[in-house]
């Protein structure tokens, strides 16, 4: 690996060096893979054993098991890295959360990895940042980009939804992508500012024009139209859209075409995806419900099966005459999203499985903690290209 002014060189056909930090299940990787970049992941970072146990089983690969706080800018320099994609834990910056932001302990390990920058040998040429929406008004934002800025970094941010995508799946999320000088991204118009639209990602902007494109949506909703309908996303479809005056335990499999990505506990177990009655007449009027019409559904959070209120949408398979709650929906066969679901909304590869030992409840959180493919690849490409 050569040096030359601090920026990392390689040759045209060699991959980018590439670090996963808070790999989780891959879904970075899974991105890079999809932005069809010249890349290698070198190492990836989990504290988490379960997490690791599934990215182990997807690629081959146990990433390094140990808190991200305790790296040293020398074993960093080891890697020879290009690029550092990181996504850290989003409890301090949710809205449910204390949102402590910076004095949340759990914020330390990615301001501490940022602090080593300057310390490296060799910085990497580029950084990718998620997070959810709320960081970017976090102090550990402003500590990131005072950071990025005084190590020549800069920068292009975003938030965005799979929604925007054509994916019907409410997931807004934050993304700061950044370069090291002399490099440098395509729209230069967009540096340093925080964009809402996909545009930049794909359009060329030979009059650096950005009407709109650092304002939020004036309406999501809107959005939902270009979207897919969420059957296409589903593996159990119901045999029949309408009412069949049943309780709703009577969903089908059809499983054309989809079979082999279902395994054998969830051909045999089927039930532990409906809905029990008591939980309905618990919690109606905090469910979201959608069809398999629908072109939206809620983010997945990862309570999801665990808790019901605002941790992601409900799939009635039996479409009463009025949909909604006007309808009983006791009647309507309520089920949870299976896993390969949720995956298939995150846009995660037909290939990519849970490890049998891994339980339903723990395939949940570690969806939840996940992203969508389909947002993370275009932006991937967007950082790595070259500015011509
Ligand atoms: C938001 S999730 C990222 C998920 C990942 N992008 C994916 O696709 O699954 C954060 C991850 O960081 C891990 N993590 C949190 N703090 C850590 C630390 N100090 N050291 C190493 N890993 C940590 C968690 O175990 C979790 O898997």
């Amino acid at each position: 690996m050569e040096e030359k002014k601090g920026l990392l060189t390689k040759k045209e056909e060699e991959p980018w060096r590439v670090l996963e930090f808070y790999s989780g299940i891959g879904g970075m990787r899974y991105s890079l893979t999809k932005a069809g970049v010249n890349a290698k992941v070198v190492e990836a970072f989990d504290i988490n054993d379960k997490a690791n146990d599934v990215y182990e089983y997807n690629f081959g690969h146990r990433p390094y098991q140990g808190n991200i706080e305790t790296l040293t800018a020398a074993d960093l320099d080891n890697y020879g890295a290009h690029t550092w994609l990181l996504s850290p834990p989003c409890q301090p910056y949710t809205r449910q959360g204390l949102q402590k932001q910076s004095g949340d302990a759990r914020a330390l390990s990615f301001l501490k990895i940022l602090e080593l920058i300057p310390h490296t040998k060799q910085p990497p040429n580029m950084l990718f940042v998620e997070n959810v929406v709320g960081f970017e008004t976090s102090d550990t934002r402003a500590k990131m980009i005072e950071i990025l800025a005084s190590s020549e970094y800069i920068t292009q941010e975003f938030i965005l939804s799979p929604l925007q995508f054509g994916v019907p799946y409410s997931r807004p999320r934050y993304f700061c992508l950044a370069k090291r000088k002399p490099l440098s991204f395509q729209h230069e118009v967009c540096n340093n500012k925080l964009l809402w639209s996909p545009s930049p990602l794909f359009e060329h902007n030979e009059n650096n024009v950005t009407d709109g494109w650092d304002q939020p949506p004036v309406n999501w909703d809107t959005l939902i139209h270009s979207c897919e309908p969420v059957e296409r996303f589903l593996e159990f479809k119901s045999s029949s859209n309408r009412a069949t005056g049943g309780t709703g335990t009577d969903v089908s499999a059809d499983c054309s075409g989809a079979l082999e990505n279902i395994n054998e506990r969830n051909l045999n177990t089927m039930s532990q995806y409906i809905v029990p009655l008591s939980l309905i007449e618990r919690w109606e009027s905090a469910m979201d419900i959608v069809y398999p019409d629908s072109k939206r559904c809620c983010c997945f959070t990862k309570s999801y099966y665990r808790y019901v209120k605002g941790t992601g949408s409900l799939l009635a398979t039996i479409q009463p005459n009025i949909k909604g709650k006007e309808s009983s929906l006791k009647k309507q066969g309520l089920r949870y999203f299976t896993p390969r679901e949720v995956a298939n909304l995150h846009s995660f590869p037909d290939d990519f499985q849970f490890p049998e030992a891994i339980s339903l409840r723990q395939c949940y959180a570690l969806l939840g903690n996940s992203l969508s493919v389909a947002v993370v690849a275009p932006l991937l490409r967007h950082l790595f290209s070259q500015q011509s």
